[in-house]
């Protein structure tokens, strides 16, 4: 598969070391300081699929260009999901294919599945305050992640109690604490507490490098050609 990357940071490069690994061909690069290219340079004859990780900024100009391009594009940037609803509208105008994850890893995409039916469960019961911790390297721009954020959201669909979430610590029972820590270069972890008087229980995912978010954003380009709408990991793992 020809592949542009749109972005050639942390992410950008760990993406490009193992699509070569699994016999693909890096078509371009457009990066902000690692290449002169740009979006409107590539068409389908030139790349298969992009891959987009670059800013909260960024992100949706980027996903729009590539959807204007006949481009299907596989965009793993946060921060910007208040533009969603147009990429949708703008994906299905087109007739594009737009993939999107907060966080590729399989592992996390477990996270998210089991931290829904946990809700659901912990929910029967009375007495449990419950609460979301990420932690992030110092570089991160967006704050809660957008892991949390899908984390946050999974809690609230199946926990009544909890009506709305706070990035810090809750004001009332009603809000689920997100709790955000930026410490050294800690690659991702997402931890998941209930607790009651008489002990906690908890779900976490720590990732030990970028290679599982890679991995996932690979799967989901080589995937995504030939389908048309707008698709995440619940489609691409049938979760
Ligand atoms: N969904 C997932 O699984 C994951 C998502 N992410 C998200 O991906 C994004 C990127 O993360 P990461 O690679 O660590 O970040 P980096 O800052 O390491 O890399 C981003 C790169 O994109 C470049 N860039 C910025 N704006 C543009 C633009 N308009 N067009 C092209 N290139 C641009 C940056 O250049 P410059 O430095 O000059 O700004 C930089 O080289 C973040 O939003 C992060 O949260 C990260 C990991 C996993
Ligand atoms: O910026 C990062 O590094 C990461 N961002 C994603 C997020 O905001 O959830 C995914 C992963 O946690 C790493």
């Amino acid at each position: 598969m020809k592949i542009l990357l749109i972005g050639y940071g942390k992410m950008g490069r760990t993406i490009a070391a193992l699509a070569q690994q699994r016999g693909h061909e890096i078509a371009g690069i457009v990066d902000s300081h690692a290449s002169e290219a740009t979006i409107a340079d590539f068409t389908p004859a030139i790349a298969d699929v992009a891959i987009e990780f670059t800013h909260p900024d960024s992100a949706f100009a980027n996903v729009t260009a590539c959807l204007r391009q006949g481009l299907p594009v596989v965009c793993g940037s946060t921060g910007w999901l208040h533009h969603f609803e147009e990429a949708k509208a703008l994906t299905n105008e087109v007739g594009g294919s737009l993939f999107y994850a907060s966080n590729y890893s399989v592992g996390v995409n477990l996270f998210f599945h089991f931290n829904e039916y946990i809700a659901s469960k912990m929910a029967q019961f009375g007495g449990y305050d419950v609460a979301v911790r990420e932690i992030h390297h110092t570089q991160k721009i967006d704050q809660p992640s957008g892991t949390a954020l899908t984390t946050g959201e999974g809690i609230l669909r199946h926990f009544p109690t909890k009506t709305t979430w706070r990035n810090a610590a809750a004001e009332s029972s009603a809000e689920l604490a997100i709790i955000s820590e930026r410490k050294g270069d800690a690659v991702g972890t997402h931890i998941v507490t209930y607790s009651s008087d008489v002990d906690t229980l908890e779900l976490k995912h720590e990732a030990h490098s970028r290679t599982g978010f890679a991995l996932g954003a690979l799967l989901a380009a080589e995937w995504l050609p030939g389908r048309q709408g707008v698709f995440g990991m619940k489609d691409l793992l049938d979760l």
